[in-house]
């Protein structure tokens, strides 16, 4: 029977047609479809969109919007608090049902759960879809019954479980009211940035939507994934998928991307496969985590590290942030991630380590920066990652683990070609001391045309001595009273 009144499908961080199981049970239902996007005062995350997800965002709403209009419907732009602008959508509609898939975010779901009973005791349909992960952070459990701590039994534990449910087609088409409600303009809400335009790389680099999602994963797949396992440690090599941003806003979800490894070729080895599904697993460890512990971005998972003698180091934030530290490895990465709103995931361990163990500024400055600069600044892998690296995050690497900038260099980029992509004015050293060029000798600097500390500036720290005092730092934290983890 063809009902006549319609559903409101509230659009989040799912900007996508195709594996949508809200839209689909949405126009299963029968009657008009009315597609909205809110544009909340916090994003549903952990604080504000950064400016470089912004970005994202203004061009991922363009995308889904074109898609839309080709199945004869239309997405509506509202801005303010979600229970407001849907009260109002339901009165100017009539509308009758509403639909979302779910959030995992402390502050998305402190908006939804009351937001749900809400529109249930007025009256209306209200449901909520899974999606977003590959499995609900309630689903998986240790044999104990409690939330994973630990990624390798998490990974065991979702490996066991089998595929995840095969995702589903985009409707093909979509039942439009007889009167579309008033949308904002896209425009207005200057996600763009205007003076200066630094987003000409992003540019160059990105086409968000669910399109240019699937194309990037059908790339990744015909020519990416094969050596995955190896080549994924080297920034210059075309061995990751560049999806995240795509997974960030959900203009393609993790299980299409898991399905689409499913039937390869026999060319393509299981280890390759594994390793890459491996990694789709750890981003559904981090939302377990926020899940369960929803202070992840803000507290230290070991409250031992509560005690961490951080500096005020000023100076230092700020040429780790510009790509000023004198450090190749570590200036190449954090250029690339101005230039493209992206860092490589080795660099970004390398990078993070520099920031807290070198220059001994807090996890959660780092957090930040990263949050407002990354194309797919998410709230559970960011803060789960700097949580990781720190030590003190769960199952995190021991704070011991000090990442020589390098070493880490000569090992991951041993031609230098990924720092002499990001730091031209280093292009034309030798090899030999493109990962410490203040090390060579002063008639090879001039031969390339450097000069330290003019050119390319000197080092800011000196690394085996900000090695020590790090340690000794930790050894104090080790020695105190506080310890292990939060419950
Ligand atoms: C300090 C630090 C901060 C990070 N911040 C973010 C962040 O804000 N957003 C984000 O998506 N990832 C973050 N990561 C994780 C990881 O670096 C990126 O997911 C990865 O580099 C994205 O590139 P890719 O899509 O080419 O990865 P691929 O190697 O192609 O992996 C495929 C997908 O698996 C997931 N994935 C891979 N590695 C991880 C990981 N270590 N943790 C969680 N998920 C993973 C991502 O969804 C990724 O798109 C961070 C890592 C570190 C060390």
């Amino acid at each position: 029977m063809q009902r006549s009144s319609p559903t409101i499908l509230w659009f989040r961080k799912d900007l996508r047609l195709s594996d949508n199981h809200a839209l689909s049970a949405a126009v299963a239902r029968g009657g008009p479809v009315i597609q909205v996007f809110i544009l909340e005062p916090e994003d549903g995350g952990t604080g504000p969109m950064g400016s470089a997800q912004r970005w994202w965002l203004h061009h991922s709403l363009s995308a889904l919007s074109k898609d839309l209009e080709t199945r004869g419907s239309r997405l509506i732009l509202r801005r303010g608090d979600a229970q407001k602008v849907l009260e109002a959508l339901v009165k100017e509609t009539g509308a009758e049902a509403l639909h979302w898939n779910r959030r995992y975010e402390p502050v998305g779901m402190d908006i939804d759960g009351p937001l749900k009973q809400h529109f249930r005791d007025a009256g209306l349909t209200v449901e909520s879809f899974g999606g977003q992960l590959l499995h609900e952070p309630t689903r998986l459990k240790t044999t104990g019954g409690t939330p994973f701590r630990v990624y390798t039994p998490f990974w065991k534990a979702v490996d066991a479980g089998g595929d995840p449910t095969a995702p589903i087609d985009a409707p093909k088409a979509i039942a439009a009211p007889d009167r579309w409600p008033d949308s904002e303009a896209l425009d207005d809400w200057a996600l763009l940035p205007t003076k200066p335009d630094w987003a000409g790389g992003f540019r160059e680099m990105w086409t968000p939507g669910e399109a240019g999602a699937h194309q990037r994963l059908k790339h990744f797949i015909s020519k990416g994934l094969r050596g995955y396992r190896r080549g994924r440690d080297f920034p210059a090599e075309p061995h990751v998928s560049m999806l995240s941003p795509h997974i960030a806003l959900g203009e393609i979800s993790p299980a299409q991307i898991w399905h689409a490894t499913i039937g390869l070729p026999a060319s393509v080895a299981a280890e390759d496969y594994v390793h890459f599904r491996k990694e789709l697993v750890w981003r559904d460890f981090s939302y377990h985590l926020l899940f369960h512990f929803p202070e992840l971005p803000r507290r230290n998972w070991n409250a031992r590290f509560d005690d961490f003698p951080w500096r005020d180091n000023k100076t230092g934030l700020r040429a780790w942030q510009k790509g000023r530290t004198g450090y190749p490895i570590v200036d190449a990465a954090m250029r690339q991630l101005w230039q493209h709103g992206y860092m490589h995931n080795r660099l970004r361990m390398i990078t993070a380590s520099f920031l807290i163990k070198d220059l001994m500024v807090d996890w959660r400055d780092g957090e930040a920066w990263f949050a407002d600069t990354l194309v797919d600044a998410d709230p559970a892998s960011n803060a789960a990652s700097w949580q990781w690296v720190a030590g003190s995050g769960a199952d995190a690497a021991p704070f011991f683990r000090i990442f020589n900038p390098i070493t880490q260099g000569e090992k991951f980029d041993p031609e230098g070609t990924f720092v002499r992509r990001y730091l031209p004015e280093l292009a034309k050293l030798p090899n030999e001391f493109i990962h410490k060029p203040f090390e060579a000798p002063e008639q090879v600097l001039r031969k390339a045309g450097v000069v330290l500390g003019e050119t390319y500036p000197q080092p800011i720290v000196d690394h085996r001595k900000a090695r020590e005092t790090a340690l000794s730092a930790y050894q104090e934290i080790s020695a105190g009273a506080k310890s292990g983890v939060r419950e």
